[in-house]
């Protein structure tokens, strides 16, 4: 079956392979591929199962639904916060009752019923064959050429040169909206794209949402009657001023032209599946789900000035193994065992679980390690520091009229639910699941607060509000703070260029089935800029809800709250502390990056040189999102893509095959 668990059919008793990867997302889906592809043994080891048949995981659209399912993903609970009065702000707090329910509001007006339990902030990722991209939003943006050239710059390593990144992502991408004389894009690649947008019918049905777009339009400079010239055009063109050019385009997703989800999944199961003509398996990728890696393996006694060298990974095998696993059963600890490799280890479990492994395999700070008895092999300070996030906040207004669609067959669907008619229809690339999806519109904008003049803010809008990410179905007491009134218009706003890497991951207990305490710290370094763009764009948006005329309009900013009476013309309000408290409060973010980051030599923080290995040992890269020194542009999933192509480049290299 695909995907089935083929590490056993490896005709390998001793369990070693060329290369071990952990963790099979956008970071090490594609470098796990690529090294079989090129002939080298590869045992991909995933935590998850594979859920390639799971409706939810398909349809893109379905992913709003996906938290109702409890086989995709791993429930963190966070904080973003270390001061306990600014964390009880937060009106999306999870806490845990005495009846073993959850409850979900903020920590005062109204306080939570007596004897809750505060878990945090609700963080998922996705935990499955394809990590979280077969979960996520599909928005696909690539970043600036700055964060590239950063790279370069800080390590002197012009493999991540803009130019050659160009050329990675055409080695990913698989287009199917432009011509393919286009330049900056790529039409062979591994990860479809499509236009959001569809055919534009979700917006000709949509005259009211319409109505407040142009005035966003408006107040960005733009020609409101050119709106559908703007949610045609593609963001992802390589134009010369591409970054600075502020504007309205449709979001490409990763989506192929029947409207399924492509993530690395689709390339680990083609790997796996191709078969020689004479039907034996075509390429050295060996799978094993529902493994847990929990230490990476040392040889450490090489001689003299040798340093250690990273020779396998020990597992627990089992389902739901770790703790964040809804479907975890308290005791589980599944069958241990161990995996060797002739060549390296790469760890690619993402932002919150490469520096857990990495630490409890003696890989971090030494004090941190030492109290919790964990022999240090490597003192390597920045493993788990230096998190970083793309911090998020809606601009919410009441518009003096319901905004109604003329699409109704949305209405006619059970959202994935057995017998669902909508994915029968899908099936046969028809229906509303095959067509133009709500938020395909993205505004991105430049605010004085950015640091280079590129573009420092991204938004999409449209008749919802994204207050952040709500813990699965068996939350209790949501409805005050998910039902929205139908004339209700949202500006979702979403940082770039983040200043803030003050977020930790810290590990809790020495028990790799334990969750770590996970801090994003936010506003903390670069307060000034990071607040001041997402204020700015809040006074935008306020401006941009004035602007609409009537009788739809002009539309009431509710969120953030400040009274009618103390908004300024232009869109401020008089009390401006009273702006930042609410972003402060209600900020919210589901891209880290940057916990096991690329650095300089000689900055102690560097967890990884520039060809992402492990400084300190050998044997041992990390390619995933936590590699990244900074949080890339709006959106990590692409980038983490081309650093997983880059990163196969490199070990092909050092393995004298490129
Ligand atoms: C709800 C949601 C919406 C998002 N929307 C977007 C979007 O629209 N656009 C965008 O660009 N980005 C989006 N993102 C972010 C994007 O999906 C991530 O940045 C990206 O998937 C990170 O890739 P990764 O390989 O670093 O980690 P992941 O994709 O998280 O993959 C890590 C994998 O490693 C496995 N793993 C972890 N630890 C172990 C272990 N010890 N042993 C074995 N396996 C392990 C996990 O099970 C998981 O499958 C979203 C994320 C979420 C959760």
């Amino acid at each position: 079956a695909p995907g089935a668990d083929s590490s056993r059919n490896n005709n390998n008793s001793n369990n070693t392979y060329d290369y071990i990867v952990v963790g099979s997302g956008p970071g090490g889906g594609p470098v796990a591929s690529n090294l079989a592809q090129n002939g080298f043994s590869v045992l991909l080891i995933e935590a998850g199962d594979d859920q390639s048949d799971n409706i939810l995981t398909k349809v893109p659209v379905l992913s709003l639904v996906e938290p109702n399912n409890n086989r995709l993903h791993w429930d963190f609970y966070v904080r973003h916060y270390a001061d306990l009065n600014r964390t009880l702000q937060h009106h999306f707090l999870t806490w845990r009752l005495p009846d073993g329910s959850l409850y979900v509001g903020p920590g005062q007006n109204p306080a939570p019923p007596a004897g809750a339990t505060l878990l945090g902030v609700y963080y998922p990722r996705g935990a499955t064959l394809g990590g979280s991209a077969v979960i996520n939003y599909l928005v696909t943006v690539l970043p600036p050429d700055s964060d590239w050239q950063n790279i370069a710059d800080m390590t002197g390593d012009q493999a991540w040169s803009p130019a050659n990144m160009h050329e990675i992502w055409q080695r990913v991408e698989r287009n199917h909206y432009v011509n393919t004389t286009s330049t900056g894009h790529g039409f062979n690649g591994f990860i479809d794209t499509i236009l959001s947008v569809g055919d534009g019918s979700v917006y000709r049905n949509e005259p009211t949402v319409v109505a407040v777009l142009k005035s966003m339009m408006s107040v960005l400079g733009l020609d409101p009657n050119k709106f559908y010239e703007y949610i045609f055009g593609d963001i992802n063109a390589l134009t010369p001023n591409r970054d600075k050019t502020q504007g309205l385009w449709a979001i490409p997703y990763t989506a192929n032209q029947l409207w399924r989800r492509v993530t690395a999944r689709d390339l680990i199961l083609a790997t796996v599946n191709a078969t020689k003509a004479d039907g034996t398996q075509k390429y050295p990728l060996y799978l094993q789900l529902n493994t847990l890696a929990t230490k990476i393996i040392f040889d450490q006694n090489r001689g003299y000035g040798r340093q250690p060298r990273a020779v396998g990974v020990e597992y627990l095998h089992g389902q739901s193994l770790y703790k964040a696993d809804p479907r975890h059963a308290s005791g589980t600890q599944g069958v241990a065992g161990k995996a060797y490799a002739r060549k390296e280890v790469i760890v690619s479990g993402g932002t919150f679980n490469s520096p857990q492994l990495l630490k409890l395999s003696g890989i971090g700070p030494r004090a941190e390690l030492q109290k919790l008895q964990i022999p240090v092999v490597v003192d390597l300070p920045g493993v788990g520091a230096h998190m970083m996030d793309n911090p998020e906040i809606p601009i919410v207004g009441l518009a003096k009229q319901d905004f109604v669609s003329n699409d109704t067959s949305l209405g006619s669907c059970f959202f994935g639910a057995p017998g669902d008619p909508c994915v029968a229809q899908w099936e046969q690339g028809q229906g509303p699941y095959a067509a133009g999806q709500p938020n395909s519109n993205a505004m991105m904008r430049t605010t004085p607060y950015s640091v280079d003049g590129d573009r420092d803010m991204f938004v999409f809008s449209g008749a919802f509000t994204f207050r952040g990410f709500l813990p699965p179905v068996y939350t209790t007491n949501l409805t005050r703070y998910i039902t929205d009134p139908p004339n209700t218009f949202g500006i979702a706003t979403v940082k770039m260029q983040n200043q803030n890497r003050a977020g930790t991951v810290l590990l809790r207990s020495a028990d790799p089935q334990d969750t770590p305490d996970i801090n994003f710290n936010y506003f903390t370094d670069g307060a000034d800029i990071d607040l001041g763009a997402i204020d700015d764009t809040v006074k935008w948006g306020r401006r941009a809800h004035a602007g609409v005329a009537a009788p739809l309009g002009p539309l009431n900013t509710t969120e953030p709250p400040c009274p009618s009476s103390l908004i300024n013309a232009d869109g401020s309000c008089r009390d401006s502390e009273l702006d930042k408290e609410w972003i402060m409060n209600q900020a919210f973010g589901h891209h880290p990056t940057s916990t096991c980051a690329i650095g300089a030599d000689g900055d102690g923080y560097a967890v990884l040189d520039s060809r992402l290995r492990v400084r300190g040992v050998d044997g041992l890269r990390v390619v995933d999102a936590s590699a990244h020194p900074r949080t890339p542009g709006a959106f990590p999933m692409i980038p983490t893509y081309m650093l997983s192509l880059r990163a196969s480049d490199f070990i092909l290299a050092d393995a004298g095959r490129k």
